[in-house]
This record gives C-alpha cells, structure tokens and sequence, in this order.
C-alpha cells in the first residue's frame, strides 16, 4: 500500500530508483527536476509499486536499525535528555568562539550554508505557498532550528522573514550566536534558548517547520530525536533534517580526507557509526510521523572551492518531511 500520492504525477516525468529497505518497507526515489528526489514510501512488502527485480538486491547497510523496534513515543510530562551525547558536545564547547570564523573549524558549514538556505527557501515556499521570489517569503512562519551552534543558519532564515528561535544544548554557542545576531537589528529578533528539543516538546511548544542542520549524527539516541523533531512540528508541518551518508565515499571525504588530510574539521569530529544512511533516516522520520518528501544532495566543488545541491546524495544531504496529521475519531 503506498502511504503517499502526492507526487504521482512526476513518475512520468522523471527517471526512478527503487531501494528496498528491509522486510516490510519501500522507498521510491524518484528523481525530479533540481537535482532533487521525490520520494514515496510503500510499507506493504507484499505489492511493491513495480517487479520486485526493480529494487535494489544490495542488502541494507545497516540492517539492524532498519528493524528495530519503533522508539517509545515522547512523553511530554517526562524529563528526559535522550538526544544528549556529552561526548559530542564537549567538541563544540571546545571549539565554539569559532563559529563565526569563516576559515575555522566550522568552515565546511559556512561553505555549505546558501545550499541549503536554498533548498529550505525552495521546499518551504513550494509547501506553505510562498512566492520564493519575494525577498521575505517566510514572513509569519515560526521556525525552530534544533542544535542551531553559532546561528550560522538560523540568521538567514530571520533574513527570509522567520521569526526564528535557536536551542542549542551548549551554552557558550547560544551566547555566541546572540551577539552576532544582535549585530544587525533583523537578526536581532531571534530568540535563542540553551535547551533540547525533547525540553520544547515538554513545555508543549510547536513550530511551522523544525530544522535539525548537521545535528542528528551528534546526538545519543537519532530515533528519539526524530520523535521529538516532529513533535514540535504543527500537524501538516514542516521538518528538515541534514547530514552525512553513512557511505564509503562519506567515509574517504568527509572523515578522512576532512579531518585528517585538509583539517577542516578537527579530528574526530564525525563517527562513521553514528551516521544514517538517507534510507535509515527516511524511516526514523517516517516512524515518528514525517513524511520525507524531498530529498537533495550537496556535492563540493575543490576547484571554486564551493557546494552545491545535487542529485547525489552519497555523502552529504538534506531531506524535507511534512507531518502527517493524526486522525482522530
Ligand atoms: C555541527 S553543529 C551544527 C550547527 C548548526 N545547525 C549549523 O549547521 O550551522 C551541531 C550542533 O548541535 C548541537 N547539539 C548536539 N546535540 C544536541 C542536542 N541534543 N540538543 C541541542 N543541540 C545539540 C551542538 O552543540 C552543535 O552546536
Ligand atoms: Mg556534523
């Protein structure tokens, strides 16, 4: 049974890519115009869209995850810190009056940013019906960005019109991006707090779209904090998520050759076990209620020096979910 239909209409349009992830659920990539994928989900193994020899025969990378048991869901009367990893954070507490330095430790997200401002600008406006061609599309839509750092990304999204806040769980990054932000009085209207996520769920807060940019790799548990993602999403929401492929190329350029060949990154910084596949975290979004919808590819140029958005989603990416609405009866 496939649970979306929204985009019925580009399979005509657009070559397609089958992956079959697990025992009892489907991805179809389709890949679209803007270097992006369309992607449906089908959770019944048993009538697949197309012959089953239109899927992958490659086994899924990380087959225990795709099979474990759904996360508990978030009890909004609990306190918990589920996505905490103290480990991680101490790497961003240690490197954090550089985030505004735009050839320091954070570089690559700096590098990165008008990528993925672009593909947030274009998924948003195409789903709230925005004009992205006006110079505030995002005027009254509430956005939270979830480990926003320095405020890298959280202030062109108050450019855009947003009216933004920024959590963060390491305080010297939340006092960090408050400064810079009140550099300019646009941005100045961000309100950033030194929390988590799983804390906004408790107080019952929710947002137009929730952002988790290069994030869900650092936390301890990437389940629960999908849970708690999309439990700050208003139902029919938007939810973005990016991070690294857990591929061998990931592994080469964005470890090795990053943080030990060109420094970019100080060494350690990513764990090649705690990165998700898109395939795993299609799934854990889908299990917490998001449908992800878009999905791109960011893909670095060494000779300008540049990132771009791209159909290859081998090492970085980025994926765009909506929140299914609950029925009720
Ligand atoms: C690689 S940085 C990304 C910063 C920002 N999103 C960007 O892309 O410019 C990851 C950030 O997530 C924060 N972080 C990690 N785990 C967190 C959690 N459980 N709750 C809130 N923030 C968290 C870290 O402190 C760090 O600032
Ligand atoms: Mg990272």
């Amino acid at each position: 049974m496939a649970t979306k239909f929204r985009i019925n209409q580009l399979r005509a349009l657009s070559s397609t890519v089958f992956h079959g992830i697990g025992d009892s659920s489907y991805l179809h990539l389709i890949r679209a115009p803007q270097n992006m994928y369309h992607i449906r989900h089908f959770s019944d193994a048993s009538s697949p869209p197309l012959s089953p020899a239109s899927y992958s025969s490659a086994p899924p990378q990380n087959a225990e995850l795709l099979t474990a048991p759904r996360p508990e869901k978030i009890n909004r009367n609990a306190s918990t810190t589920s996505s905490v990893n103290q480990i991680e954070l101490a790497k961003f507490s240690a490197i954090s009056d550089t985030w505004w330095d735009s050839e320091g430790p954070f570089k690559p997200l700096h590098a990165l940013n008008p990528s993925r401002v672009s593909f947030i600008r274009s998924t948003l406006c195409r789903h709230f019906r925005r004009d992205p061609c006006s110079v505030r599309p995002f005027e009254g839509l509430k956005i939270v960005d979830v480990g926003c750092g320095g405020g890298i990304l959280s202030e062109p999204l108050a450019r855009l019109g947003a009216t933004v806040t920024g959590i963060d769980i390491v305080d010297k990054n939340i006092k960090i991006a408050r400064v810079h932000a009140d550099l300019d009085p646009v941005t100045s209207t961000i309100e950033y707090c030194c929390t988590t996520a799983e804390n906004l769920v408790e107080q019952q807060k929710e947002f137009d779209a929730v952002i988790a940019s290069e994030v869900i790799e650092h936390v301890a548990d990437p389940a629960a904090f999908c849970q708690s993602l999309a439990a700050l999403t208003v139902p029919n929401g938007a939810t973005v998520v990016s991070t690294i492929n857990r591929s061998m190329r990931a592994f080469a350029t964005a470890i090795v050759a990053a943080e030990y060949i060109l420094h970019w990154l100080p060494r350690g910084t990513h764990q090649w076990s705690s990165l998700l596949t898109p395939e795993e975290l299609v799934l854990i979004l889908q299990r917490a209620s998001i449908s992800v919808e878009e999905m791109a590819g960011f893909v670095y140029n060494p000779l300008t020096g540049q990132w771009s958005l791209s159909d290859d989603t081998s090492v970085n990416y980025i994926a765009f979910g909506t929140k299914i609405s609950q029925q009720t009866d």
